[in-house]
Parts: C-alpha cells; sequence; structure tokens
C-alpha cells in the first residue's frame, strides 16, 4: 500500500481518536512502519492481494474526535466505513461523495449533528446507510437518487422536512421513527407500515391513519404565506369539527336506536368499559383502532392496550402525534415523555436489540399485565411489530428513587425511616411478583434505582418488570449443579432465574445505606463497601445524613448484612426474594417499635 494512503489513514484516525486513542498501542498498527494489509491494521479490511484498502471497521472504541471524510475519501478503494458506538462528534463534510465506491455506511450512536451534506446524494454505489442514535438535524439529501440504495435506518436523530420519494418497493429496511420529519408520507408500498415512522408527530397520510389537513398540502402547492395558510386551516378545522360533531352525533342516535332495537348482552358489557374499548377474555382492552388495524393487514403491529384507568382510549395515532420528549438513552432503549391532547402524560419506551417475537413478546407483557401488586408500576400499552417494541407507561411526576437520594437535595431530607420504608416495599413487591412468575421465569432483569420510581401518593413502585431477559449463564450452571442434590431441584432451577434481581435489590439497598452513588452494574460500591467492613463494622459505610439524623446503628447494620448476602458473587448464595422481603419488613417493624418506644 502506498505512502500516501498510510498517511491519509493515520490522519484520519489522528482526527478521530482525539485524545482517548486506544489505537496507540504499536501492535495495532496506524503507523508509517507497517503496512495496513500485510501487517492487519485493527479495523482495516483489504482486498485479497493485499494492494487495496477495502474497509474500515472501528465500532465500540470510544472514539470521540471527528470524521475527517477530506483524507480517508482520498483512499478512493474504501468501500466500507463502520463506526457504530462511538462518541463522534461533528458533521459528515462535503468530502464524503469522494469515497465513490463506498457501499456501506455505518455511523448509528455517536454524537454526529447538522445535516447530512447534499454530495451524500453522489455516492451512487451505496447500499446500507445506517446512522440511527445520533443528534443529525436538517432536510434529508436527495438520498433516493442513489438507485441501489437497500438500507436507511435513521431512528432518533432530528432530521426535519418531508421524507424524499424513495424507491420503497426496492428498500429492504428502513426507518425513520422518532426525527422531526413533516408533511404527508408518501406511498410506502404497502413495504412498511407505521411503526418505521413512529415519533414524528408533523407526519400526516395513510399509513398513520391521519388525515393531512389541507394546510400541509397547499403549502406545497403554491407557497402562499403562513399566516394566510394558518387562517385557511383554522377555517377549515371549524369546518371539520363542525362536520364531525354532526356526524358524531348522528352516528350516536343512530347507534342508541340500534342497541334499544336488538338490546343483545355483548352490548351491554362493553358499554361498561366505556368510551369505545371492548374487552376480551383474557381481561385486555384493546381500542377500536387498534383491533381495526390489526385486521387491516397489520398483523398485530396494533397498539395493545391494558387495562389501565390511565388511557381508556389511548389510540395508536394519540402517540404518533403527540409531542415526545427524549427522557433518557439507557442501555435497553430509548424513553420518552409524551403529552397528549388531553394532557395526560405518559412515558413510551423503545426496546433496543431484544430478539423476541412479536408473539412471545405479546405473550408475555399480558401475562406480567395480569399479576398486579401495589409496589409494581402497570404498563399503560404496549406495542410491538417486527421493527419495533414499545411499552407506555403512566408518567411518575415524582420521579426515582435515584433522584430522591442523588438529586439536589442529595437525600438529606429522605430519613431513615423512609428509607427503610421504600426498601420493605420493593422487597415486597419484587418478591410477589418473583413467587408468581416462577414457572414463566420472567424476572424484572434490570432492578436499579431509576426503575424504582414514586407515584402520586410518593409510593415506591417498580417500573419495567419482565423488560429484560435473565440469560444468566451462572445461574443455570448452580442450578444444573444443585439439582442431583436437591430433592426439588426444578424449583431450585426456577429460582436461579431471579438472583440477577436479587442482586440488584442488593445494590439498591447499599445505595439507600450509603447514599453513593452506582457505576454500572454497583460492583464497584459492593467492592468499597466490602472493604471497609472487612475492617469492622464501621459507620463510614454509611450515609453521613443518616449518622447525623442519629438514625438506629442496629437497624441500619442489620440492613447492611442483607444487602451484602443479595450481593454475594455466587448466585447460588444469595437468598430468595421472599427470605429478603421477611428480613426487611422485621428489621423495620423492630426500628418502628423501637422509636415508639423510645417516645
Ligand atoms: N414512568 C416514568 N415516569 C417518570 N420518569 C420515568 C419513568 N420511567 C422512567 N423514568 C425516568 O426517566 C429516566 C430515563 O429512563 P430510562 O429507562 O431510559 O433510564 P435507565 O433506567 O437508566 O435505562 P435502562 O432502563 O434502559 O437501563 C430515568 O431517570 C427514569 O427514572
Amino acid at each position: 500500500v502506498e505512502n500516501e494512503v498510510k498517511q491519509a489513514l493515520i490522519n484520519f484516525l489522528e482526527k478521530l481518536s482525539s485524545s482517548n486513542n486506544d489505537l496507540i498501542d504499536p501492535s495495532v498498527g496506524w503507523n508509517m512502519s507497517s503496512d495496513p494489509c500485510n501487517d492487519q491494521w485493527k479495523g482495516v479490511s483489504c482486498n485479497n492481494q493485499s494492494t487495496s484498502v477495502k474497509k474500515i471497521i472501528l465500532d465500540n472504541l470510544n472514539l470521540s474526535g471527528s470524521f475527517d471524510a477530506e483524507s480517508i475519501c482520498s483512499v478512493q478503494s474504501i468501500t466500507v466505513l463502520s463506526f457504530n458506538n462511538n462518541s463522534i462528534t461533528g458533521e459528515i463534510p462535503e468530502a464524503i461523495s469522494n469515497c465513490k465506491q463506498l457501499t456501506h455506511f455505518y455511523a448509528s450512536d455517536n454524537r454526529f449533528v447538522g445535516s447530512l451534506p447534499d454530495s451524500f446524494s453522489r455516492l451512487s454505489n451505496l447500499k446500507r446507510l445506517v446512522i440511527d442514535n445520533n443528534s443529525f438535524s436538517g432536510k434529508l439529501p436527495d438520498l433516493p437518487r442513489i438507485s441501489g440504495l437497500i438500507t436507511f435506518l435513521a431512528v432518533n436523530n432530528q432530521f426535519s422536512g418531508d421524507i424524499p420519494k424513495f424507491d420503497f418497493f426496492n428498500l429492504q429496511q428502513f426507518n425513520i421513527s422518532f426525527n422531526n420529519f413533516s408533511g404527508p408520507v408518501p406511498d410506502l408500498n404497502g413495504r412498511f407500515n407505521a411503526s418505521c415512522l413512529l415519533g414524528n408527530p408533523g407526519l400526516c397520510g395513510e399509513p398513520l391513519f391521519l388525515a393531512c389537513t389541507s394546510l400541509s398540502l397547499k403549502k406545497k402547492s403554491n407557497g402562499i404565506s403562513t399566516e394566510k395558510a394558518l387562517m385557511y386551516s383554522g377555517y377549515v378545522l371549524l369546518v371539520l369539527i363542525f362536520v364531525s360533531a354532526v356526524a358524531f352525533n348522528l352516528i350516536r342516535r343512530y347507534k342508541n336506536k340500534d342497541k334499544t332495537s336488538k338490546g343483545t348482552s355483548r352490548d351491554s358489557s362493553s358499554s361498561k368499559t366505556s368510551k369505545g374499548t371492548s374487552t376480551d377474555k383474557s381481561g385486555v382492552s384493546r381500542s377500536e383502532y387498534s383491533t381495526t388495524s390489526g385486521e387491516s393487514g397489520m398483523g398485530g403491529t396494533s397498539l395493545i392496550i391494558l387495562t389501565s384507568p390511565v388511557a381508556n382510549d389511548l389510540r395508536f395515532e394519540d402517540l404518533l402525534k403527540a409531542p415526545a420528549e427524549l427522557l433518557g438513552r439507557g442501555k435497553h432503549g430509548s424513553l420518552y415523555k409524551v403529552t397528549l391532547d388531553d394532557g395526560t402524560t405518559l412515558v413510551v419506551k423503545r426496546i433496543k436489540d431484544w430478539a423476541i417475537s412479536g408473539e412471545d413478546f405479546r405473550k408475555r407483557m399480558e401475562k406480567v399485565d395480569k399479576v398486579k401488586h401495589p409496589n409494581v408500576l402497570p404498563a399503560v400499552a404496549f406495542y410491538c411489530s417486527k421493527e419495533e417494541k414499545l411499552m407506555v407507561y403512566d408518567y411518575q411526576e415524582n420521579g426515582s428513587l435515584f433522584k430522591l437520594l442523588h438529586g439536589s437535595q442529595n437525600g438529606q431530607t429522605f430519613d431513615w425511616n423512609s428509607r427503610l420504608s421504600v426498601a420493605a416495599s420493593i422487597a415486597d413487591g419484587l418478591a410477589f411478583m418473583h413467587e408468581n412468575f416462577l414457572e414463566d421465569r420472567i424476572a424484572h432483569g434490570n432492578l436499579k434505582s431509576t426503575n424504582i420510581l414514586f407515584d402520586r401518593n410518593m409510593n415506591p413502585c417498580i417500573s419495567e418488570y419482565g423488560l429484560m431477559v435473565v440469560n444468566n449463564q451462572d445461574s443455570l450452571s448452580l442450578a444444573n449443579n444443585r439439582e442431583s442434590k436437591t430433592s426439588d431441584g426444578n424449583k431450585d432451577r426456577a429460582y436461579s432465574t431471579f438472583k440477577v434481581d436479587i442482586y440488584g435489590y442488593g445494590v439498591i439497598l447499599l445505595e439507600l445505606l450509603t447514599g453513593k452513588l452506582v457505576q454500572s452494574n454497583g460492583s464497584e460500591l459492593a467492592r468499597w463497601v466490602h472493604s471497609v467492613v472487612r475492617e469492622e463494622w464501621t459507620v463510614e459505610v454509611f450515609d453521613k445524613a443518616l449518622v447525623s439524623e442519629d438514625a438506629s446503628g442496629e437497624s441500619m447494620v442489620n440492613l447492611l448484612q442483607v444487602a451484602l448476602k443479595c450481593i454475594n458473587p455466587s448466585p447460588e448464595a444469595r437468598p430468595t426474594m421472599s427470605e429478603v422481603a421477611v428480613i426487611v419488613n422485621t428489621i423495620k417493624d423492630e426500628d418502628e417499635r423501637s422509636i415508639s418506644s423510645d417516645s
């Protein structure tokens, strides 16, 4: 490989890696004294003759610099560029169009900003373009010009303007959910459904079951002024409201007449559920909208409304058109706060990378919904299609346990009594769920203080139950080993699924006791607690706010012992949640008794 190519690659990496350079190690190459092909530079692939560089794949490397298209696209042989899951910032420069042979461009999960340059549409060999989870904005370039494009994924950005008229017949993958696209949706050729358009409040058209008002169409046809358009649309809206009110009344009158004449028992039962929902045998109620859209060829892709008082008449289109605010991007997906027209606030979780079939997901979530406990937050609805899995919950304005402990107040008003009470309530809720799902082996899977929310009565609730499948090899092998020794091997094996939650609960107890932040999975906090405790039972470990409030040392030490049992590195040695719940409740009761006998 020629020196200019090497130099261009090195320049490119220098800009890309910024300060945190994992690739500086000489063994990974990327220096003038070695050859990218013969010495196999990390992330570089070449042609069979090792004469030209074909692919640059630098995924998951913590790269936080910028994308130097000038340098990399001077290497004309490049066909694949992939930098998924880094922290690359800045814009994609116009010079990207010099990568004439580029077939694949993957840049998901980075911090790219700005618009995709117009020159992007000159990449005539491009087949797959994947740029999910960035902060791209502005209008899309003329991508439909690239006739061979088969993948376009740009979920979770801030792109705006019209959706270009792609050749949907030839596209294999397409998703532009959660952007700011607006206007009519072009004909998707029946190849894609609404799930690839979610979270774009300005879109309208048939796939979304939302009629486009004359405003959006007029704006396109003859550039009339915005004020005029608004005025006209106001008239149109008034007329529409009037016409629909008249139509609604007529239909209602007609239906009432119909009902009184037929008087079937089914009618009387569905009128009890009210607001256009009907309940099937499983107790799951579906809105009229979801039933019809399910039947209209979208095959199980409708919003499934669960038996929640919050959203009896929630419709899928309400979610689609409501303004959404990103609350967080967790490991397992993004969370949006959605405000409906009537002021109801909901959160919508887009679940990422969960290889569960739509049918299994539906069954699982319906099962979870049937088990209710006052300390477990029920879902309002869910949605599943091949591309998307969404969970809808009621928005809890009192925030999470994490916020209460580490927010601006820093846990100072969160006294020992309340902490013990939270610990006992979560233990009760979790034990109840574990016992009920013993056979189905549905654990929480991601228990942590951000998933403990306070409802309007400041009652702690476990949120997102069952959204993660526990795939813990350790616990399985543990169960296999023990099966031969115990008479009730099956039960043992079932309990092993829940050991991950017991660990999560133990970390929450440590957070309550120490007031310290948990990094990643809590192992650091656990190690710190162990090291302090090993010295001797010391007050150092406890939250200063608790010590200064003169909380009972005895109950703090007792709770710490429970926490340490729960975070035992060997899942086998961890107690079951029911055992934990009994102990924590005893500690709480004794603490309350000692306070009342003190006073
Ligand atoms: N129903 C809700 N009402 C109010 N706030 C919520 C609700 N659900 C979650 N949150 C808060 O929104 C923020 C983002 O939630 P998210 O679930 O994305 O975060 P996470 O729990 O850290 O991530 P993950 O669950 O993917 O590991 C968290 O602070 C969480 O406490």
